[in-house]
């Protein structure tokens, strides 16, 4: 299962008049899992079902280790594939189930068995060989639906929101077991999910799309870090979204007016014209309280309320019409719910798009 290079290389697709997917380059690494997030209707879904052959793609090809694929069935593609929905046949046990695909392949009956009971002891099943999915859990349906999809021993694996049907507890469970299997046999993998937390935790790098494009790729704390897009700066993660002006270069960036009413030096690579409406992207950590008298580098705001939040203090702050979350440690009391005055953290770096930006 080690090892292999998954391609997409301009893929697009259409369903009538909608153009789902557009134009979509990806790489994926041997051993990699890339997730595909993205709010719903981004076509994460449509890409995925493109690579397993169940969609064909208007333009682009898709390559398993530089070969293309395109035309083959989906069934000899050599990927294995999860649902969100665990998708077992009900009137079959779990060991039948996670034979079935190798049955297909007309093995040897000594080897499927021995396949079956590898693949069900990858995911911790072997003791539930013979039951039917109706008498197992969703968590346990879905380990039978991973050691279904593990037993053709897949050249890719493509994990379609394969928790979201899970409760919490369960998930994290089930989380837990992909990563470790994935790891283990080094499969390459493709998540779709639009929950940031759990690409952040499973994903070596991921893929954030919307309205059917790559808006950007890389590992998660890039992302998070450096969103390239005010669309990516504002799903992944919060994002407090400050609208103001450019007054001037200053170093390797530019003095931002805000709104709001003070001034803050901001580093980017991008180039603004001087005056050029821009929104400043502040994570909730980048941003505190002010202390004190007026100062230039700090706007006044009025804080609702600060709520604890483990170790830490969500102050719930605005702005005139600006809506504001900062994050603060907590020690001592919480401050007085008022008047304050709101600045830029020295070592914060955040992120400066032209006003209008997609969101
Ligand atoms: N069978 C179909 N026929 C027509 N349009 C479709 C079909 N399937 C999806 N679409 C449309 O294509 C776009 C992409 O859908 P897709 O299911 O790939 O998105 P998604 O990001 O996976 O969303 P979700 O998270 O809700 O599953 C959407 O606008 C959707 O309405």
């Amino acid at each position: 299962m080690r090892g292999h290079r998954l391609d997409m290389d301009g893929v697009r697709v259409r369903y009538g008049q909608t153009l789902a997917v557009r134009d979509v380059t990806l790489s994926v690494e041997p051993g990699e899992m890339l997730a595909l997030l993205g709010p719903s209707g981004c076509g994460k879904t449509t890409l995925l079902r493109t690579v397993a052959g169940f969609i064909r793609a208007e333009a682009g090809r898709v390559l398993v280790d530089g070969a293309a694929i395109d035309h083959l069935p989906p069934g000899r593609r050599g990927v294995g594939i999860v649902f969100q929905s665990y998708a077992l046949f009900p009137h079959m046990s779990a060991a039948e189930n996670v034979a079935y695909g190798l049955e297909a392949r007309r093995l040897p009956r000594a080897e499927i068995a021995r396949k079956v009971e590898a693949a069900l002891a990858a995911v911790r099943m072997e003791g539930f060989a013979d039951r039917r999915p109706r008498a197992l859990s969703g968590g346990q349906q879905q380990r039978v639906a991973l050691a279904r999809a593990l037993a053709i021993e897949p050249s890719i694996l493509l994990l379609d929101e394969p928790f979201a049907a899970l409760d919490r507890s369960l998930r994290l469970d089930l989380q837990l077991e992909i990563k470790r299997i994935q790891r283990r046999f080094g499969v390459t993998a493709v998540l779709v999910t639009h929950d940031q937390d759990e690409a952040m935790s499973m994903a070596d790098r991921m893929a954030v799309m919307n309205a059917g494009q790559v808006e950007q790729v890389g590992p998660p704390a890039e992302v998070y870090d450096r969103p390239a897009t005010a669309f990516v700066a504002g799903f992944v993660g919060t994002t407090n979204r400050l609208p103001g002006r450019i007054e001037a270069r200053d170093g390797t960036g530019y003095r931002v007016r805000l709104d709001a009413g003070a001034t803050f030096a901001v580093e980017t690579t991008r180039g603004f014209d001087i005056g050029a409406r821009v929104v400043l992207c502040a994570r909730p950590e980048q941003l505190a309280l002010r202390e004190g008298a007026e100062a230039p580098d700090a706007f006044p705001a009025r804080l609702r309320q600060s709520l604890p939040l483990g170790p830490a203090l969500i102050h719930d702050i605005e702005a005139g019409a600006t809506e504001l979350k900062l994050h603060a440690a907590r020690h001592g009391a919480p401050p007085t719910p008022g008047t304050v005055r709101v600045a830029l953290r020295p070592d914060a770096t955040p992120a400066l798009f032209p006003e209008g930006d997609t969101t």
